[in-house]
């Protein structure tokens, strides 16, 4: 049973690796392909996402037995080595015997007598005397990044933004599992309501701790329930939640949401307009309008009509149109989920946040015109690097003199953020270790 389990998950490994394919959906791919029971997929699910949270913790732990070096190795030998390490550290279900076992047969399988006895050997020798100590490293910001295993050039850049005591708690709760939530459609009931529909589906669930329109998933599999069929859930984190009631859109409005695949934040957005009034979803990519249009569907929202646009065009497609609410829930780099997306720390580069902001400061300045007086303009992201949030916003600001901070902000956010001190004049950073949730960030501002 598990060693189909390690294989597969040394193949998935190796995928991540050499195509940068994310985790989340190459993982959720191969397991509804595979024959995998309940057990086996939170195994696969433990060793893949503990071997991508840990890679650099894992290669120095691996240093002293390999001889030739951990970098020289063969990527298939490399990662087996990693994901059994990992097993023999982080796992207490699976008896050590069995790891170094299977490893081993594993190595026989996919190489010759050499390697077999190789990992062999490495793996013994690793039980035998231990994990070196991490203490050994002198610089403290090289030995943070490898106890936490995250690349050094993000740990400096967390270390100036945030200080030395947040970078270790962001780090520290990105190594957590990621807890699963739902946002109950409140156009089809109460979260107290859903709560009842799903324990009697079998479900243990609890209303959320940070947004009131969530739902806490305990144990479960949530997805294949008639309640999600039935378009009374939509799979949400709760931080990403506060988002729509950010937008502060009732029915009646014209709102436009201009990064909306796959549609998480548009269809919340459409519940709280009462299904009524217009809500245009728009995304740079045809193929994940597919998905908005589907959860539109499932959810049984007639207000939002999504299509095809590059936001940076929008007058082009739009002429003058203007909105009560436009929400630009930007690409960004994703460093507030690390914690779902693991790989997310090892495929970006320090380079690419000032790329992504360039993208992020077109896109506001297209939008900005088609903000009605008096409208808001609602600005998102699911990163907490400051050059993309606060930075973006204030040279948004400095050049767009007629849009001011929205200080009503505060009005529409959970209590509990504001008492965490997260709020600022219209802005807003939700830290990933907070309330455990993804870390985000939202700007509200008006049009005077
Ligand atoms: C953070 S995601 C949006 C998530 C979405 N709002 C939700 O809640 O489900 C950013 C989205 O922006 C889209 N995007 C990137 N560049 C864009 C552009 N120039 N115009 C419109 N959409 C863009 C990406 O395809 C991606 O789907």
């Amino acid at each position: 049973m598990s060693k189909a389990v390690r294989e597969v998950a040394l193949d998935i490994l190796l995928q991540i690796e050499k195509s940068q394919a994310y985790s989340n959906l190459l993982l959720n791919q191969t397991v509804k392909n595979s024959k995998l029971d309940q057990r086996d997929v939170g195994l696969l699910t433990e060793i893949v996402y503990g071997t991508i949270q840990r890679r650099d913790t894992l290669d120095y732990y691996l240093t002293p037995f390999v001889k030739k070096g951990v970098k020289s190795l063969d990527d298939w030998v490399r990662v087996l080595l990693r994901l059994s390490i990992y097993q023999l550290i982080y796992l207490d279900r699976v008896p050590d015997r069995a790891i170094v076992h299977e490893a081993v047969t594993i190595a026989k399988k996919r190489g010759h007598q050499g390697i077999s006895g190789m990992v062999n050997g490495v793996l013994r020798s690793f039980q035998r005397q231990g994990a070196p100590s991490l203490s050994e490293i002198k610089d403290p910001i090289e030995r943070l990044a490898l106890e936490m295993s995250f690349p050094t050039w993000l740990i400096k850049r967390w270390i100036e933004q945030y200080g030395e005591a947040e970078t270790r708690a962001m780090c520290e709760s990105s190594l957590v599992p990621p807890t699963v939530t739902v946002r109950v459609n409140r156009l089809k009931a109460s979260v107290e309501h859903v709560v009842t529909m799903l324990q009697e589906e079998g479900i243990k669930a609890n209303p959320g701790y940070l947004s009131e329109d969530a739902i806490v998933i305990e144990k479960g599999n949530v997805f294949q329930t008639e309640t999600y069929k039935q378009g009374f859930i939509t799979a949400q984190d709760e931080s990403s939640m506060l988002v729509g009631r950010a937008v502060d859109a009732y029915s009646g409005m014209d709102v436009i949401d201009v990064c909306a695949a796959p549609g998480g934040k548009s269809t919340h957005i459409a519940e709280q307009m009462d299904n009524e009034g217009q809500l245009l979803s728009f995304d740079l990519h045809d193929h994940k309008i597919k998905l908005i249009k589907e959860q539109a569907n499932r959810l049984g929202l007639t207000n939002l009509e999504s299509n095809v646009m590059d936001a940076r065009n929008i007058s082009a497609q739009l002429g003058t149109k203007t909105f009560d609410r436009v929400l630009v829930d930007a690409p960004c780099t994703g460093l507030g989920v690390i914690r779902r997306k693991p790989d997310i720390k090892w495929t970006k580069k320090e380079s690419d946040i000032q790329s992504i902001q360039r993208i992020q400061l077109d896109i506001l300045e297209a939008v900005a015109p088609h903000v009605k007086q008096g409208g808001k303009l609602i600005y998102s992201t699911c990163t907490i690097d400051k050059w993309e949030n606060e930075e973006t916003v204030q040279a948004f600001l400095a050049k767009n003199k007629e849009f001011k901070l929205d200080h009503s902000l505060s009005d529409r956010l959970p209590s509990k953020v504001i008492e965490q001190g997260r709020y600022q004049n219209g802005l807003v950073t939700i830290l990933p270790h907070d309330f455990q949730t993804d870390g985000f960030f939202i700007a509200s501002m008006v049009r005077g």
